[in-house]
């Protein structure tokens, strides 16, 4: 067996497949390999003309798709596998790849194009290598393909029909029903729609994978269940339930109302909830229920674990949750709501305890999304970095990781980077640094790439211009501008997250990555490239040019590092 000398290596490693696929199944498990499945949910929407040949797009595929699986492991199995494999093939005739069939008629055009002649079949492998160190995980990446050379003979009008019939070339209909099975697996576990809303872009994945009308209804009454679903959670996590069980393990219902200050029929009714949710465990102790954290609330909702979302969820409650209550408002002025929220809660609002919350949220969220832009590109060329709007350092911290040549200075406002060193990880060495200042005021630190993530969507377009002008006249030729955004399809249809967002906006809008291009270009940034990613924000890395010749050839060799 050609795997015999390293099945020994993995004994004791957590390897998954992460494919449903019964044949790659079959292969590996003949191998001899012992492994778990999880079936990746990356959605095959990679653009195919992006890629020089097919096979790239193959490999690419599988890369997302055993990152996706890799990346969603610690969150919602709560274990880190060490080997995951993704795969994906592709079928292509004279250079171009075949879709699915979308019906049996589709289905026989595609078959009858194969008659009599030579095609080629792709599979793309990726081999992701998980190390977890202190809490974090990094991905190395080994990949591969192998192309077959298929051989059709002529195939008779009865032969194509018997085939298509069997309705093994709609293999769509499968990936349609194994999707539908796994909306019914996140209903039966509401805890899965916990991680949907809160944890990484799936909820999107939700929507995606309507199929149809029952689909679609069933999904509306899901979707409406985690309206509840995140109230509960608010408002236990407001009432710090979750630290409370933390620091005093099974309580009854008496005396977690005590500590709360809650009625006990509330307190019961919440308990109860969290317990269905997944969120908190129940035992009998001299026949009371006594409640505790399970593992999904220690890992995730006390404020102290190092993945915690309380302020995540302390922000949505408090400020994006009353700003959705006033949505039809919104809708009708086309003005933002939140001047409306602000004049009535003008004190809180410019509280240092609401400027924490926002930057816990912030700080939460980058985590989530940041690694995705951070390991976007190749940015060995750059030394300096200033990451303008930085907040918390999350962005830095994650830069710094994946590209050891480079420092970073994060530029934020005074009272924001007051309140930085709440945030401050450990760091051995001190590659990340704080500078307080206006970025429309002052003058920005010196830097050879600028980053700014999350920052261009949320200001008007006098401000944009503003701060693109300061950005432009501090970067000589060469100097490159990283952006991290939700990046909208171009016809506008998605990602639901950012359209979603954009209903609670104050000022700006969300942009397609081409709108973004067109918007840097008027200050002189050329794109060199571009990264969707399959996490929450995508990636543009774009380079300054004066002269012509100067862009063309920081372009050409930005895509020669890609
Ligand atoms: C939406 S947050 C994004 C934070 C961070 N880039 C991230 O993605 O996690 C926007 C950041 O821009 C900062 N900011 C807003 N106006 C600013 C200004 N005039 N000068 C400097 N920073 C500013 C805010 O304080 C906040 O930290």
């Amino acid at each position: 067996m050609v795997l015999n000398p390293v099945i020994s290596k993995l004994a004791g490693k957590l390897v998954v497949l992460a494919s449903a696929s019964p044949r790659r199944l079959e292969i590996l498990r003949n191998a001899g390999l012992r492994f778990e499945v999880v079936p990746s949910w990356f959605k095959e929407t990679l653009d195919k003309r992006l890629f020089k040949a097919p096979h790239e797009y193959a490999v690419e595929t599988a890369k997302q798709k055993a990152l996706e699986v890799a990346r969603r492991m610690p969150l919602k199995h709560l274990k880190t596998p060490d080997v995951v494999i993704g795969a994906d093939t592709i079928v292509t005739v004279d250079g171009i790849i075949l879709e699915k069939p979308v019906d049996k008629h589709d289905a026989y055009r595609m078959l009858s194009s194969l008659s009599g002649k030579e095609h080629s079949v792709f599979t793309g492998v990726a081999i992701v290598l998980c190390h977890e160190k202190e809490n974090e995980v990094d991905y190395q990446l080994i990949d591969f393909y192998e192309e077959t050379k298929v051989k059709f003979a002529d195939l008779s009008e009865d032969m194509l029909w018997e085939y298509i019939n069997s309705g093994e070339p709609m293999c769509v209909r499968k990936n349609v029903n194994s999707e539908t099975h796994r909306v019914r697996a996140i209903d039966r576990s509401l805890r899965d729609v916990f991680i949907n809303v809160f944890c990484k872009q799936e909820q999107i994945t939700v929507l995606w994978c309507i199929s149809g009308l029952l689909d679609m209804l069933y999904t509306s009454f899901v979707v409406t269940r985690s309206l509840f679903l995140s109230q509960a959670l608010f408002t236990a996590s407001k009432l710090r339930v979750f630290d409370l069980l933390h620091t005093n393990a099974e309580l009854d219902v008496e005396q977690v109302a005590q500590e709360i200050k809650a009625s006990v029929r509330g307190t019961r009714c919440l308990l109860e909830a969290c317990v269905s949710l997944g969120l908190l465990k129940t035992k009998e102790k001299s026949s009371r229920p006594v409640y505790r954290n399970t593992d999904l609330a220690t890992r995730f909702l006390c404020s102290d674990a190092h993945f915690s979302l309380h302020g995540y969820i302390q922000y949505c409650n408090d400020v994006v949750w009353p700003l959705f209550s006033l949505l039809e408002s919104a809708v009708l002025e086309g003005s933002s709501q939140r001047e409306k929220l602000q004049e009535s809660q003008s004190a809180a609002y410019n509280s240092q305890e609401v400027r924490l919350r926002f930057m816990s949220a912030m700080h939460c969220t980058a985590r989530i999304g940041a690694t995705a832009v951070a390991v976007a590109f190749d940015l060995s060329s750059y030394k300096t970095a200033c990451d303008l709007g930085g907040c918390t350092g999350a962005v830095a911290n994650e830069l710094v990781k994946a590209h050891p040549e480079l420092s970073v200075s994060v530029f934020d406002l005074p009272a924001v980077v007051e309140l930085s060193e709440h945030f401050h990880p450990q760091h051995a060495d001190n590659r990340v640094s704080f500078q307080a200042g206006d970025f429309f005021k002052d003058e920005l630190p010196k830097a050879d790439l600028y980053i700014l993530v999350r920052v261009l969507h949320d200001l008007t377009d006098e401000k944009l211009h503003v701060l693109l002008s300061k950005v432009a006249d501090a970067c000589t030729p060469g100097c490159g501008l990283l952006l991290g955004e939700i990046f909208l399809e171009e016809n506008r249809s998605g990602p639901s997250l950012g359209l979603l967002q954009a209903l609670s906006m104050s000022e700006g809008k969300q942009r397609s990555a081409t709108e973004y291009s067109q918007l840097l270009k008027n200050y002189g940034f050329i794109t060199a490239h571009v990264k969707h990613t399959n996490g929450l924000l995508g990636a543009m890395l774009c380079i300054k040019g004066r002269l012509f010749l100067h862009l063309i050839m920081a372009t050409m060799k930005s895509l020669h590092l890609q």
